[in-house]
């Protein structure tokens, strides 16, 4: 494989074998600076995997894996093992390996907005409030490369469509890569420039709109996953006011958002509609 100068990390052909077997097998991608590539797959399909090899945690057994000299990345794992029953702040937890300054862990904790949080206790958080903490720490290193392995994990969807917002966000404020492991098969986010479906072995990839029509998608989850792969996108229709009413894109105010306005929806690409036949990618559906 040819190596493009923009690649922070490639896997051309790694495969990685255990206890007999391989647990994954000719799995080639790269991630570019600036870019979110998203891996998808089944339960066990090899994405942490994949994600290790790209980090450098585990060395393919065949293959090669190359990362840019000095590339400095930050990994969210999917578990922490961290004994929770110690009282820990967010403070503490932001600057326990000592890498990240006080500054560096202020202004990581404002962009992702849980300043307020400082003093809380980490085993107090909500989900959506733990995952948040756990991107200020990755982002706080300013790394060149952040890996995020199921960064949406007990959140619900409103908290996924603002986690994906700040996820886009930090690439464009720090101009990394990003790798993604969904948990979602059928859901990416609208910012991703690539998805990886892996099963074992490199499944099929491109943009998301390529893989929900490949024959290989299609195979693996067959036609309705195809026809429902949904990208998120965030639509500015309305705005929450503090009193919890709502302001409409038309200017108009109501007590709460009409259920058929289209709020707490994930849409899909408009340009992927034909590929879509049912329902616009409506999660909820
Ligand atoms: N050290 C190991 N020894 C043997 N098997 C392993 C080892 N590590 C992982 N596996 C197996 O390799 C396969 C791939 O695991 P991996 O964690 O990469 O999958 P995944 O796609 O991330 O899955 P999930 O969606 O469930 O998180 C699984 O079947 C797992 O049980």
């Amino acid at each position: 494989m040819l190596k493009k100068p923009d690649a922070l990390a490639t896997l051309d052909n790694a495969g990685i074998h255990r206890s007999g077997r391989w647990l994954v097998r000719g799995v080639s991608f790269s991630v570019d600076k600036g870019e979110i590539v998203t891996l998808i797959g089944p339960n066990g399909s090899g994405k942490s995997t994949s994600a290790k090899m790209a980090l450098g945690i585990l060395k393919p057994d065949e293959g090669e894996v190359s990362r840019r000299p000095d590339l400095k990345v930050s990994y969210v794992p999917q578990k922490l093992t961290v004994d929770w029953t110690l009282p820990l702040t967010v403070r503490r937890f932001m600057s326990l390996t000592g890498e990240v300054s006080a500054s560096e862990a202020d202004d990581a904790m404002a962009a992702t907005g849980v300043s307020h949080l400082e003093q809380a206790e980490v085993r107090t958080l909500s989900g959506g409030e733990f995952q948040r903490v756990m991107l200020a720490r990755a982002m706080a290193r300013k790394p060149d490369l952040l890996v995020l392995d199921e960064p949406v994990q007990g959140v619900d969807f409103t908290g996924e469509i603002s986690l994906y917002n700040l996820i886009q966000k930090i690439r464009d404020d720090l101009r990394c890569g990003i790798l993604l492991i969904s948990h979602d098969l059928h859901v990416v986010m609208a910012a991703t420039d690539r998805v990886i479906c892996l099963n074992g072995h490199v499944c099929c990839s491109g943009t998301p709109t390529v893989v929900a029509s490949s024959a290989e998608y299609k195979a693996l989850f067959g036609a309705r996953a195809a026809s429902t792969l949904a990208v998120y996108e965030h639509h500015h229709d309305h705005t929450h006011l503090p009193d919890g009413r709502v302001r409409h894109g038309d200017g108009s105010i109501t007590d709460h958002c009409h259920p058929e306005d289209g709020h707490h929806h994930h849409h899909s690409d408009p340009a992927d509609d034909h590929a879509n036949p049912g329902g616009g990618g409506n999660r909820n559906a």
